[in-house]
């Protein structure tokens, strides 16, 4: 602080001047580039951090990138199920998911959450477009158990990607739309499952061939002993993360199994970061030391 205001001002532009700056060699080396964002948690819930989130959508898009939206919204299946009076039940971090609840996890995410989010993005740029797993058969589902002691345990129309077919997303992407995708997905029989949206967006990833995954949650990162907030890591290469993985509690599972996919299908590198930080993308994307955890394939990329 100084008590002289013209050159606070100075101080100031210099500052702001420098962020943009910072931002450039990151403008020149992602452009072109396909980013697969996760959106769930905290930061779809909050008014400010929804308009926020949607600005840094296009603001990815109208910088030469190609976001695309795969969003989650557990919280809001949650309300509904309460609403109509349907028990719900999670195991191993999975919803459980019979027939009845299936019909109310399309309809909110599909019908609710998607389309709020298609109209927010649109608001600030009109780019946005919903599809779901359903569409032009983007996802095929596989029906999965869930892991509860390390057995498996059936847990109705919960469906892993078994095959992306990523062709009407590619249309959008070329078409300099931005997707906005909804994770429920027909099996081979055309009977709709329930995916988890960390575990589609890192599946989408590796068939797009991102040049990023970018987690959002409601936590700094990874923490490799939580709760212990001392343990929060920066970067870590696959072949630690895949050895933590077992100790991990339920809410960072998928999304730390969907880093670890994502890498080892060929995307350079898988980020989980702080959705409750507003921009925390475009800090992610466009700054030098970025937020949260990131992911590597291998380790010694750790010095690059
Ligand atoms: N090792 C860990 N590192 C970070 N967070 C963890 C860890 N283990 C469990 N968590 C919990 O997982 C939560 C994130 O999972 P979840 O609530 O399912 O996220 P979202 O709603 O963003 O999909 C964090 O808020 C935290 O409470
Ligand atoms: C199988 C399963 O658990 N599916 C999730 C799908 C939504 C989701 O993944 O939402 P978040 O990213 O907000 O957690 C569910 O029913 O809640």
């Amino acid at each position: 602080m100084t008590d002289n205001p013209a050159a606070e001002r100075l101080e100031t532009a210099a500052e702001k001047a420098g962020v943009l700056v910072e931002a450039l060699p990151w403008l020149q080396r992602f452009h072109g580039a396909t980013v697969v964002v996760k959106y769930g948690g905290n930061a779809m819930i909050d008014d400010d951090l929804k308009h926020a989130f949607a600005q840094d959508m296009v603001f990815l898009r109208l910088a030469g990138l190609h976001p695309v939206v795969v969003h989650g919204g557990g919280p809001q299946i949650t309300t509904m199920l309460d609403r109509l009076g349907i028990e719900g039940e999670f195991r191993g971090g999975l919803r459980v998911t019979s027939p009845e609840t299936m019909d109310v996890v399309r309809m909110v995410l599909v019908g609710q959450v998607g389309r709020e989010l298609v109209g927010l993005i649109n608001q600030h740029g009109p780019f946005a477009v919903g599809m779901s797993g359903e569409d032009a058969r983007l996802f095929t589902a596989k029906r999965r158990a869930a892991l509860v002691d390390g057995e498996p345990v059936d847990i109705g129309l919960v469906g892993d990607v078994e095959s992306v077919n990523a062709d009407a997303v590619l249309d959008l992407i070329r078409a300099g739309r931005i997707p906005v995708v909804s994770t429920v997905a027909p099996d081979v029989d055309g009977v709709v499952h329930n995916v988890n949206a960390d575990t589609a967006a890192g599946a989408l990833a590796v068939a797009l061939g991102a040049e990023k995954l970018v987690v959002l949650t409601d936590v700094e990162g990874l923490y490799t002993d939580w709760p212990d907030r001392s343990s929060l890591v920066s970067r870590i290469d696959a072949d630690r993360l895949e050895a933590l993985l077992p100790g991990l509690a339920s809410g960072m599972v998928p999304k730390m199994e969907a880093c670890l996919r994502a890498v080892r299908g060929g995307v350079p590198r898988a980020h989980v970061i702080d959705g409750r930080l507003a921009h925390s993308v475009l800090l992610e994307v466009f700054t030098s030391a970025g937020v949260g955890t990131m992911v590597l394939p291998v380790k010694e990329d750790a010095t690059a």
